[in-house]
C-alpha cells in the first residue's frame, strides 16, 4: 500500500485528520531541562512502534510533542494532516494516568470526544458503546469514573483512544495498570488498529508489551540510544 493511500479498514480520513507520524529532529525543554534532544520517530499507516526508556528518559514528552501538547524548540512534526500550525492535531491520544473525568461516568467519557468532533448522538452512541465492549466494560459503562478500579480506568481510557478511529494512535503506557488477560486484550486491540492500517506509537516499561510492536525505539535522557 502506497505511503499516501487510505489506510485499509479506516474510514476515510477528513481534511485536517492525522494519517502518519513523521517527527524530525525533535527539541523540547522544560526551562533548563531538555526533555529530547534531536528525535526522530517515522511511523507509517499499518505500522505499531514501541517506545521504550526509563523513567524520564522522554517517552511522554515524545508522544505530547507528537501530538501537539508541548511545544517545540525546534524540529518538525508532520502528521500528514497538511497543517504544520502548533495545536492539538486530529489524533486519537491515551494519555498516561488516564485523564478521564472522574465524575462522569466511564460511557460519557468516551462519548463526550465523538460528539465533540461532530459525531451524531446516534452514531456516537454507537461507537461508544462497541469501543467500551472491546475493552471488557460493556457492564460498567454506566458507572462513574472514581467508582472504576485503577485498570477498568485505564481500560476506559483506551476505549477513549480507540473510538476516535483516527489514523494515528498515540498510547502513552496503556497497558501499565492491568492484569495479564487485560493486557493482552489491549494490545491486541492497538496490533488489529496498526493491522487496519494505522500508526500506532505505545510508550511502554514493559518488555512483553513492546514486543507484541513491529519496530522499538529506546530512548535515553531524550535521546534514541536503540532501534530494533
Ligand atoms: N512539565 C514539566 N516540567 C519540567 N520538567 C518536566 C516536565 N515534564 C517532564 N519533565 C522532565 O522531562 C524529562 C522527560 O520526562 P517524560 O515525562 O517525558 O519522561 P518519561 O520517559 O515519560 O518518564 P516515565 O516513564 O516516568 O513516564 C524528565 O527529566 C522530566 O523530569
Amino acid at each position: 500500500m502506497g505511503r499516501h493511500e487510505r489506510p485499509r479498514g479506516l474510514r476515510a480520513t477528513t481534511p485536517g485528520e492525522a494519517t502518519r507520524v513523521d517527527a524530525r529532529e525533535l527539541l523540547v525543554r522544560y526551562g533548563d531541562v531538555v526533555a529530547l534532544d534531536g528525535v526522530s520517530l517515522d511511523v507509517a499507516p499499518g505500522e505499531f512502534v514501541a517506545v521504550t526508556g526509563h523513567s524520564g528518559a522522554g517517552k511522554t514528552t515524545l508522544v505530547n510533542a507528537i501530538a501537539g501538547i508541548v511545544p517545540l524548540a525546534a524540529g518538525q512534526v508532520d502528521l500528514g494532516d497538511g497543517s504544520s500550525a502548533p495545536q492539538p492535531r486530529a489524533v486519537g491520544v491515551i494519555p498516561q494516568g488516564n485523564g478521564l473525568g472522574s465524575v462522569l461516568t466511564a460511557y460519557e467519557n468516551v462519548l463526550a470526544p465523538l460528539r465533540a468532533r461532530g459525531h451524531a448522538p446516534a452514531e456516537a452512541h454507537e461507537m461508544a458503546t462497541a469501543a467500551l465492549a472491546s475493552v471488557g466494560l460493556g457492564e460498567s459503562g454506566s458507572h462513574l469514573v472514581e467508582e472504576l478500579s485503577g485498570g477498568q480506568q485505564q481500560r476506559a481510557a483506551v476505549a477513549r483512544g480507540l473510538a476516535l478511529a483516527t489514523a494515528v494512535l498515540l498510547a502513552d503506557e496503556p497497558t501499565s495498570e492491568l492484569d495479564h488477560d487485560n493486557r493482552e486484550r489491549i494490545l491486541d486491540l492497538l496490533r488489529a488498529r496498526a493491522d487496519a492500517g494505522a500508526a500506532v506509537v505505545m510508550t511502554t516499561h514493559d518488555p512483553e508489551a513492546a514486543a507484541r510492536a513491529d519496530r522499538v525505539i529506546e530512548l535515553d535522557d531524550g535521546v534514541v540510544v536503540g532501534s530494533t
